[in-house]
């Protein structure tokens, strides 16, 4: 059976792929900043005896690594980034910074690009072992926190001939990801005006910030009016500077703007230029429309979750012993009553549980992702699945001090240790059966109509650094 297989091999390098994960959890690195995350990863990929590019696409931390020759090729995605603000200690139930202001893996992007590469490696030696065709490739993906690297990626042509490609996440419980996502794009607005003492001449400036607050209640009053699944939220990046006094010579907001669709977004987004040219208008401003990033929503493909949800059954669930459970118990302690009504049961009346025991059934149901995902990107070009493996207590939530607290324990390494068995056991039964590959290809094409991939990227616009 391969997938016993397969567990034995990332079992017996298990030290390894925890002691990346710790690192890279260590590192905590931001978009497109992941330099000593990707360079860990890299290397560890060539001693594994992968061949390794680095900065693909243009992007520094963007790198692939690759074994084997010729088709099928299957594509292994891999996220490594942090977020800002999130530092946390490890492996405890208080929430308290490592680093006072220091970022963080809030969302177990640690875990998430080592399983990866655990999959990969085993994926490799499987191969090996089996004198199995084919390329398998890691694909270190940057900046997926506000960044779209897989986008970016996707937009250089990078996965045009990858055959089929698999992901994952870390949550609070173990399922197949049969999800739909918002595709989305993120744009900074940049109001220009005229400073000016703001008693003695404040007719002679014109104030961007006054433009700022314009365009936002203007937005406020388009939600309204749009789509019911689609959301735009905004951050104000630069409020022109801390002196009441002074008339705000230059402001800016940064928008993001999600819906089903891409089509969606574009429309949504039209009309959100429209009220950023009606706030300079009214204003006297001027407004410059800077276009940071964009991804695409999830296409998802039922035979390859069904291969997946194979193969997840055959692995059964990561089982945690009395001290993770006692560690669990304490942090889902500091939950709040609407976190731990988010809480998954295995049956409708079904005992609460700290970690979860069971695998989320699949029918083959589509549940929506109100959030977004650059795999998307992926998705539309070679058919994707992706599963979930429980990493952090029940009814936790992503972005939380208590997934950077888990992320660095050994809750987080056994379902990431997990994630990476799925992986590779769902990439080798689709490389045994080729067929398989044929049928995952031929549900994205009808899925997709007709419609060839278009990266929302526009060109020239190029990865931002920006926090
Ligand atoms: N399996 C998941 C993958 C991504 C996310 C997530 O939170 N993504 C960010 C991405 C933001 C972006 O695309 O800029 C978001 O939705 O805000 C959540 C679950």
């Amino acid at each position: 059976m391969h997938t016993q297989r397969i567990s034995e091999m990332i079992e017996q390098k298990r030290d390894l792929f925890i002691s990346v994960s710790d690192n890279i959890w260590s590192f905590a690195e931001t978009r497109f900043e992941e330099y000593q995350s990707a360079e860990l990863l890299a290397q560890t990929l060539e001693s594994e005896g992968f061949q390794v590019e680095r900065g693909v696409g243009g992007i520094k931390t963007a790198f692939i690594g690759s074994f084997g020759s010729g088709g099928p090729i299957v594509a292994i995605l891999g996220e490594f980034d942090a977020l800002s603000g999130m530092s946390q200690k490890k492996g405890q139930a208080v929430q308290e910074p490592e680093v006072p202001g220091g970022n963080g893996h809030g969302c177990g992007h640690n875990l998430l690009g080592t399983a990866s590469l655990a999959a990969a490696v085993a994926v490799k030696q499987y191969m090996e072992e089996n004198n199995l065709k084919g390329t398998v490739r890691y694909y270190g993906c940057p900046g997926e926190e506000g960044g779209s690297g897989k986008a970016f990626m996707a937009r250089a042509g990078l996965f045009d001939d990858v055959d089929f490609a698999l992901c994952w996440h870390p949550m609070g419980y173990n399922s197949i990801m049969a999800i739909e996502s918002l595709a989305n794009y993120q744009v900074y607005f940049k109001f220009r005006g005229k400073s000016s003492h703001a008693a003695a001449s404040p007719h002679l400036g014109r104030s961007a910030l006054d433009a700022v607050e314009l365009m936002n209640v203007g937005v406020n009053y388009l939600r309204e009016h749009i789509i019911p699944e689609a959301r735009v939220h905004y951050a104000v990046t630069n409020t022109g500077g801390l002196s009441p006094n002074v008339v705000q010579a230059y402001a800016e907001a940064l928008y993001l703007v999600r819906a089903p669709k891409v089509d969606q977004v574009q429309e949504i987004y039209e009309r959100v230029c429209k009220i950023a040219q009606g706030a300079a208008l009214m204003t006297e401003t001027e407004v410059e429309i800077v276009f940071d990033k964009a991804c695409s929503n999830v296409v998802q493909n039922k035979v390859m979750e069904q291969v997946m949800y194979r193969n997840f059954q055959e692995l059964g669930v990561p089982v945690h012993d009395e001290e993770e459970l006692k560690l669990a118990k304490e942090v889902r302690a500091t939950l709040t009553e609407q976190e731990l009504n988010t809480s998954e049961k295995e049956f409708p009346d079904g005992p609460d549980v700290d970690m979860v025991t069971w695998l989320n059934p699949y029918n083959g149901e589509t549940s929506p992702l109100n959030g977004s995902t650059d795999v998307g990107d992926v998705s539309w070009i070679a058919p994707t699945a992706q599963c979930t493996t429980a990493c952090f207590v029940n009814g936790s939530t992503l972005h939380s001090w208590q997934w950077v607290s888990l992320g660095g324990t050994s809750l987080g390494h056994k379902g990431m240790l997990h994630a990476g068995k799925v992986l590779a056991s769902t990439a080798v039964d689709m490389l045994n059966n080729p067929e398989l590959i044929e049928q995952a290809k031929a549900e994205l094409q009808q899925r997709l109509g007709g419609k060839p991939y278009k990266c929302p990227i526009p060109e020239g616009v190029q990865p931002s650094v920006k926090k």
